[in-house]
C-alpha cells in the first residue's frame, strides 16, 4: 500500500501514553493507591482463615469464633467498596486518556493534507478511528482494570507468603520458571499461527466473495466442481489453523495447570514439614496454601491478558501515529494579508508524479473581483480552485494572497481569508443557528437573519417549525440541497472572507433552484474576490472575467463579452452551443460547464 498513514513505534506510544498520564498523575496514583489498599485487605482473609483453623484445632468454644467470622465479613465488605471505588477511578483516568487522545487524533486527522488521505485511502483513517479505537477502548475498560488488579494481587501476596515464612515463599516460587517458560512457549508458537489464521479466514472469505459474486459466471462457465473444491481446500486450512489454535491454548493451560501443581505440592510439602517441626501452626500452613491457591486466578488473568496487551499495544500504535504528527496549531503571529488580491504565477500540480493536472498558470486577480473558471470535465477547474484554497500545495510557482504568499500563511490565517464553497455541503445535525454559528460563534440573532435574508433563505428558515431553533441534518428536519447550498453561503457570509472559491454543481441551469443560488452567490459574492468553478454558464457570463482552461493551462481569457466576440474561441463556441441548447424548451435546465457536451458534476 503506497504511503499509508505514520504508524508510531513502541517508544513513541510509551511516550504518548506518559504524556497522557503527566496532568493525570493524581488521579492514577490515587486509584492505584485505593486498589493496593483493596487488595491488601483481602489478603487479610486467609491469615483469618488461618486463626478459625487454629480455634477449632485447638478445641476453642464456637464463642470464641464470632470474632474471626465477624472480621471476615467486614474484610469482603471493606474490599468490595474499595476494589468499586478504586475501579472506578482508574476508569475514569482510562477513558479521560482515551478521549484525549481520540481528541488529538481527530485534530490532527482533520489538519492532514487531502492528497495525503487519499494516497494511504481514506478507509485507513477510518478503521484507526473505529476500529483501534474500539480496541483501545475495550482493553482500557476489561483489560486493564483486570492486569492491574491481578499484578498488585500477585505482588501483594507473594510478599504475604513470604511474611507467614520465608519458605513459603521460597516454595512458591518453584512455579515461576515453568510459568515462565510456557509463557516463552507460548508467544512463539502463537504469534505466528494467529497470523496464519486470519490469512486462512481472509483468504477464505476472499474466495467465498469471488465464487458467490461471481456465481453466474461461474455457472456459465461450468466451474462449480472447481470453485467448491477451492471453498472446501480454504475452508479446511482456516479450520485446521482454528483447531490448531485450541490445542495450543489447551496446552497453554494445561502447563499453568502444572505449574500451579507442583508450586502447591511445593507449599503444601514445606507446610507439613514446617507444622511437624512445630515452627509454624496449622493455621499459617493453612493460610500459606490458601494464598498460594489465590495466586492462580490473578497469575492466569495475567497471562492471558498478554494477547490482549499485545493487540492493544498494535492499535494504539496506529492511533499514536496519527494523533502525534507536528500539530497543526499556528506559530508566532505573522502578518495578515493586506487585501483580497491574488496573483497565481506559474502554478504546476500533479496528483500523480509525472502527471500534471495544472501547467504553469499565471493569473491575476484584484481585490473584488469575480473570475470565472471554464472548461472541459477533467481541464482542472476545481484543482486549480483547490490550490487557491490551499487544499493542496502547488509542485512549482507561487500563490501570493494579498501580497503573501499562500503557503507561508498559518492556516488559522488561510481559513480566515479563503473561504470553499463546494456541492459537498454538510449541514451538521442540531439547530439552525448552531450551524450558522459555526462560522461566527457570536453572532447575534440580528446577524443570524441578516445573513439568511442576504441569501435569499430568511423566509423558509422563518417558516421551519421552530424557527432559527429548528434542528436540522440528520435526524432533524431534512433540507433540500439548495437550501444546503444557501445555508452554506449564509455561513459564509458571517465569516466575512476577502476571498471566495465557489465550486457547487448542485443546481441544474435554469431551475428554479439554480436561479435562487445564482442570486444568493451574487449578494455573497459582492465586494470579495472570487474565484467560480463554473459549472452554468450563466456562472460565467455573470463574471467581471471568465478564464478558459484546457489540460491544464489557461487557453482564453477576457470578459465575457470579449470571449464571445472572438471568432471559433472556446468560449464562444461553449456558448453558442450551451445558447442553442437552452433555446430548445426540451432542454431547458441542462447544464453545459465543458466541452459542448451536456454535464452534470
Ligand atoms: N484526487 C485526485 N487524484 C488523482 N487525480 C485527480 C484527483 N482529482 C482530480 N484528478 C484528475 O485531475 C484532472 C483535473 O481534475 P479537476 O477535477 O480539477 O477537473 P475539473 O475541470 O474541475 O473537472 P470537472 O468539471 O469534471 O470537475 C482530471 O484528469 C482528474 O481526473
Amino acid at each position: 500500500m503506497p504511503n499509508v498513514l505514520p504508524i508510531a513505534s513502541r517508544a513513541q506510544a510509551v511516550a504518548a501514553v506518559r504524556r497522557l498520564l503527566r496532568p493525570r498523575r493524581a488521579l492514577a496514583a490515587g486509584s492505584l493507591a485505593v486498589l493496593t489498599a483493596a487488595t491488601a485487605v483481602g489478603l487479610l482473609t486467609p491469615p483469618i482463615l488461618g486463626h478459625l483453623v487454629d480455634l477449632v484445632t485447638r478445641g476453642r468454644s464456637v464463642d470464641a469464633l464470632t470474632l474471626p467470622a465477624v472480621l471476615l465479613v467486614v474484610v469482603a465488605v471493606v474490599q468490595g467498596v474499595s476494589t468499586a471505588i478504586g475501579i472506578g477511578m482508574l476508569a475514569r483516568l482510562g477513558e479521560g486518556m482515551l478521549a484525549e487522545l481520540r481528541e488529538r487524533f481527530v485534530e490532527r486527522a482533520l489538519a492532514l493534507p487531502l492528497n495525503r488521505v487519499e494516497q494511504a485511502g481514506s478507509g485507513d483513517l477510518t478503521s484507526r478511528v473505529t476500529g483501534d479505537v474500539e480496541v483501545i477502548a475495550e482493553a482500557v475498560r476489561a483489560a486493564l482494570p483486570e492486569l492491574v488488579r491481578s499484578v498488585l494481587a500477585i505482588g501483594l501476596t507473594l510478599v504475604s507468603l513470604a511474611v507467614l515464612d520465608y519458605r513459603f515463599f521460597v516454595a512458591a516460587l518453584l512455579a515461576a520458571p515453568i510459568q515462565a517458560l510456557t509463557v516463552r512457549w507460548y508467544l512463539r508458537h502463537s504469534g505466528p499461527l494467529y497470523a496464519a489464521h486470519r490469512l486462512a479466514v481472509g483468504a477464505q472469505q476472499q474466495q467465498l466473495l469471488e465464487t458467490v459474486g461471481g456465481a453466474a459466471t461461474v455457472r456459465a462457465l461450468r466451474l462449480g466442481d472447481q470453485h467448491v473444491d477451492r471453498v472446501t481446500r480454504r475452508s479446511w486450512s482456516a479450520v485446521d489453523l482454528a483447531l490448531r489454535a485450541i490445542r495450543l491454548i489447551t496446552r497453554f493451560y494445561g502447563r499453568l495447570n502444572l505449574a500451579e501443581y507442583v508450586g502447591l505440592a511445593a507449599v503444601l510439602v514445606a507446610g507439613f514439614l514446617l507444622v511437624r517441626s512445630g515452627e509454624v501452626s496449622i493455621g499459617t500452613a493453612t493460610a500459606a496454601a490458601l494464598y498460594f491457591h489465590n495466586l492462580f486466578g490473578p497469575v492466569n488473568a495475567a497471562l492471558r491478558l498478554v494477547d490482549d496487551a499485545q493487540v492493544a499495544a498494535a492499535s494504539l500504535t496506529r492511533l499514536v501515529g496519527v494523533a502525534e504528527l507536528p500539530s497543526p496549531v499556528d506559530g508566532p503571529a505573522r502578518p495578515a494579508p493586506v487585501d483580497g488580491s491574488l496573483k497565481i504565477a506559474e502554478v504546476g500540480y500533479a496528483y500523480q508524479a509525472g502527471h500534471p493536472v495544472i501547467r504553469g498558470v499565471t493569473l491575476e486577480i484584484s481585490p473584488g473581483q469575480r473570475v470565472a473558471l471554464v472548461g472541459a470535465s477533467g481541464a482542472g477547474k476545481t484543482t486549480l480552485a483547490q490550490l487557491v484554497a490551499g487544499i493542496h500545495q502547488p509542485d512549482h510557482g507561487t500563490i501570493m494572497l494579498g501580497g503573501l504568499d499562500l503557503a507561508g500563511l498559518s492556516a488559522a490565517e488561510r481559513r480566515r481569508t479563503v473561504a470553499v464553497v463546494t456541492q459537498e455541503v454538510h449541514v451538521f445535525a442540531g439547530p439552525l443557528a448552531d450551524d450558522l454559528r459555526l462560522s461566527k460563534v457570536d453572532a447575534t440573532d440580528a446577524e443570524l437573519r441578516a445573513a439568511l435574508a442576504g441569501v435569499g433563505a430568511l423566509d423558509w428558515a422563518l417558516a421551519l417549525p421552530d424557527g432559527l431553533d429548528t434542528v436540522v441534518g440528520d435526524g432533524g428536519h431534512q433540507l433540500s440541497v439548495t437550501q444546503a447550498q444557501q445555508l452554506a453561503l449564509a455561513r459564509l457570509v458571517l465569516a466575512d472572507p476577502k476571498v471566495v472559491v465557489l465550486d457547487e454543481a448542485t443546481a441544474d441551469a435554469g431551475s428554479a433552484g439554480a436561479k435562487v443560488l445564482e442570486r444568493a452567490a451574487d449578494r455573497t459574492l459582492a465586494g470579495r474576490t472570487a474565484l467560480v468553478v463554473a459549472h452554468r454558464l450563466t456562472q460565467a457570463a455573470a463574471a467581471d472575467r471568465i478564464v478558459v482552461l484546457d489540460a491544464g493551462r489557461i487557453v482564453e481569457t477576457g470578459t465575457h463579452d470579449e470571449l464571445t466576440a472572438l471568432p471559433d474561441g472556446r468560449y464562444a463556441t461553449l456558448w453558442q452551443a450551451w445558447s442553442g441548447s437552452r433555446s430548445r424548451p426540451a432542454d431547458q435546465g441542462e447544464v453545459v460547464a465543458g466541452d459542448g457536451q451536456n454535464t452534470h458534476d
